[in-house]
């Protein structure tokens, strides 16, 4: 026997060109939408009825960058950098974390991005059993893997690839297929040659995307030319890691010529425009991207470089920083940024069956409460998520069709003790 639940009297933002949104009623069934539309379904006598009066319902946002541990460094070095911040700041300190660190911080991240919408999340760190614990027990999506620096001895460097392999042979498809994972070294200045091909191996054994950092700054690609006589694009083009399925973090530094190889190779871009500016890094190129039919997404990076984990803030972002840059109001329309927010998200992380409210996807969606000032008048929908909406107008959240969030509370982690634990652990790696 299915259990249903149906919303009716409800706003759903469906987000098609020629109707972005339809009033009236949703069908879940188990952990699927089995139907949106203005009548009323068939079959659902049965059902559970959720009234969605002064609800305004939308896919459930995707972040595709990210380092959730890295909460515990919030505010620990800010206004400086990249490679300065990572060197002096970021590194020393991640040097210390252990595995329980990394779930207080994970947790204390997770707990955010669920309160704010965020139904998947990607994540790239070390200690990552601790990670896809946080990722089981909250109930979120997680798209997880191990990163690796190859800045270390040979045997340091095979172990963490096969820490890499184990994990995610380990916790692939696991929680009831919530937790995915990919193979990830960390950068083209971090792992050296030989070490990236043996990652692209690894990917191409175990059949799974990659995911790394590129072209985060000028700095970068100025290094990978010295180092390397080329541009980090055919760098890694060289090194096969476009013969897989990959996303790469950042992207902002590129030229028309390795924006067409993107589009050619089908390589995914997750725009983190929060963390690029704080860091000072640039403006990624993302009309001219999303004009080449490159897969453009969002994602935050680590609360220490953004320091929120706010997807509303990233699609507004970028909606606005590209106007700002161009000169052209259309650069990114608001439908198309929260498109990035949701459904080029899913498609960045290589999930078919989320990021979309649509008869067959996954129920991984979340209700905003519309009955609120900045919602009036109700003209646009898709313009208020964008221009006006924030995380604190999230009142419910459900993902795989569980509910996570109810009337902005989570219900599935233990809010106080996070914070409580999470702060413990911040002043213990300050005290070793
Ligand atoms: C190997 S675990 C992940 C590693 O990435 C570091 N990191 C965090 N933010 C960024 C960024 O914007 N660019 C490059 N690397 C970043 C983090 O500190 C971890 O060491
Ligand atoms: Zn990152």
């Amino acid at each position: 026997m299915s259990r249903k639940m149906l919303i009716e009297n409800g706003t759903f933002a469906v987000l098609e060109q020629d109707q972005t949104v339809i009033d009236g009623f949703m069908l879940v069934e188990d952990d699927l939408l089995t139907y949106i539309g203005s009548e009323r379904p068939d079959h659902c006598d049965d059902a559970e009825v959720l009234d969605g009066r002064g609800l305004l319902f939308l896919s459930g946002l995707v972040n595709t960058h990210g380092h959730a541990a890295m909460s515990l460094l919030r505010g620990y070095g800010d206004d400086m950098v990249l490679q300065k911040w990572l060197q002096e700041k970021m590194w020393p300190m991640e040097a210390k974390f252990t595995g329980s660190d990394v779930y207080w911080g994970t947790a204390l991240s997770v707990l955010e991005m669920i309160k704010g919408g965020t139904t998947t999340f990607l994540d790239m760190y070390d200690h990552m059993d601790q990670v896809a614990q946080v990722t089981e027990e909250s109930g979120i999506r997680g798209v997880l893997m191990r990163g690796a620096i190859g800045l270390c001895p040979p045997e340091v460097q095979k172990q963490k690839l096969d820490e890499a392999v184990a994990f995610a042979r380990n916790w692939h498809g696991k929680a009831n297929g919530r937790i995915t994972t990919m193979i990830s070294p960390h950068a083209p200045y971090t792992c050296p040659p030989d070490y990236i091909e043996q990652f692209v191996q690894a990917a191409h054994d175990l059949d799974l995307p990659m995911h790394t950092h590129m072209s985060e700054t000028q700095a970068e690609v100025e290094q990978n030319v010295a180092d390397y006589g080329a541009r980090p694009v055919e760098h890694l083009l060289k090194l096969g890691m476009f013969s897989r399925p990959t996303l790469l973090a950042h992207g902002v530094h590129l030229t028309d010529e390795e924006i067409e190889v993107l589009a050619a190779h089908k390589v995914a871009i997750s725009h983190n425009p929060g963390s690029n500016l704080k860091l000072a890094s640039g403006v990624a190129r993302v009309p001219e991207l999303l004009k080449a039919g490159v897969t453009v997404s969002l994602g935050t990076d680590g609360a220490a470089s953004n320091n929120n984990l706010d997807m509303f803030e990233e699609i507004r972002l970028a909606a606005l920083i590209h106007k700002g840059v161009s000169g052209d109001p259309t650069a990114v329309p608001a439908l198309e940024a929260l498109r990035m927010g949701t459904e080029y998200g899913a498609q960045s992380v290589f999930l078919n069956n989320t990021g979309k409210l649509a008869a067959g996807m996954k129920a991984d969606f979340i209700a905003l409460n519309t009955e609120q000032a900045h919602f009036v008048p109700r003209t646009d929908y898709v313009s208020h998520v964008v221009y006006s909406a924030g995380p604190k107008d999230v009142e419910h959240v459900w993902v795989d069709g569980k509910q996570i969030v109810k009337h902005g509370v989570c219900l599935t982690l233990d809010e106080e003790r996070i914070r409580h634990e999470a702060q413990a652990a911040f002043e213990g790696l300050l005290s070793r």
